[in-house]
């Protein structure tokens, strides 16, 4: 079974824009588990433009689900994980004015450092996973760091299915999501995944355990309903 995680990052960031507290995050939150929704993803960033520290804090108490938060692993961002311990957080390597995340770890490069983080996150009892490209030799670099998990960066898959690309989309993700699986990782993704292209995800990558979506889903919500969305998801990652 895949579970559908709902990033919320962009009701925080219509809420900012007029500064008062519409929508609210929280009760969006609390809906989107009603509606069935299996976790909650937040990525809050160093300058607050969606997320801000506050509501990861505040979300605590209301999610029941998995809570999933992801980042860039400053301090800032260490302390704050530390102090909620969510179910889950995810290490992204996004640079303080990326406009969204771009690129997975250099497993390899960065393992002693991915090493000391995940072993301080994991001695607390919150399960880890790290944000890569799909390229085997960096799953391979994963599996070295300690993490529990991986999420596939999703991107080009997005981009490649969307042109028509079929099979040769989505081949380097079931490529890697063999190696996972044989090393005994867990395989999470996301990024750019829509109710478009996440069944054809889902069908070709064994062992798929979590996906994250928010961008696309917040989007079809406008025009088809939070409740509705959440429910097309469930059905198509049966
Ligand atoms: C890691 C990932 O792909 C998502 O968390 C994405 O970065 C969402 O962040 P934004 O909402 O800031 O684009
Ligand atoms: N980890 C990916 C995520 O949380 C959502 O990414 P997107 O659907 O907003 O592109």
């Amino acid at each position: 079974m895949t579970k559908l995680s709902v990033n919320i990052n962009k009701i925080a960031t219509l809420r900012n824009s007029r500064g008062g507290n519409v929508p609210d995050l929280i009760q969006v939150a609390k809906d989107v588990q009603r509606f069935g929704g299996q976790g909650i993803t937040i990525h809050p960033r160093p300058d607050e433009r969606h997320i801000k520290y506050q509501d990861a804090l505040d979300l605590k108490s209301v999610v029941h689900t998995e809570y999933n938060i992801e980042g860039n692993p400053i301090a800032k961002f260490v302390d704050l994980v530390l102090k909620i311990k969510p179910t889950q957080v995810t290490l992204v390597p996004d640079a303080e004015d990326a406009i969204t995340s771009n690129a997975g770890w250099d497993t390899i490069k960065h393992k002693a450092f991915l090493q000391e983080v995940i072993s301080e996150f994991k001695a607390n009892g919150i399960r880890t996973s790290i944000f890569v490209d799909a390229v085997p030799a960096m799953i391979e670099g994963a599996k070295q760091t300690g993490t529990d998990r991986i999420e596939l960066y999703t991107e080009d898959f997005a981009k490649d299915y969307a042109a028509g690309k079929g099979d040769a989309s989505v081949k380097p993700y079931r490529d890697c999501a063999i190696v996972a699986n044989a090393i005994d990782l867990g395989i999470n993704a996301g990024h750019d995944l829509s109710l478009d292209n996440i069944k054809y995800f889902k069908e070709n990558i064994p062992g798929l355990l979590e996906v994250s979506i928010g961008h696309a889903l917040i989007c079809e919500s406008i025009y088809m309903g939070l409740d509705n969305v959440v429910n097309m998801y469930l059905n198509k990652l049966k």
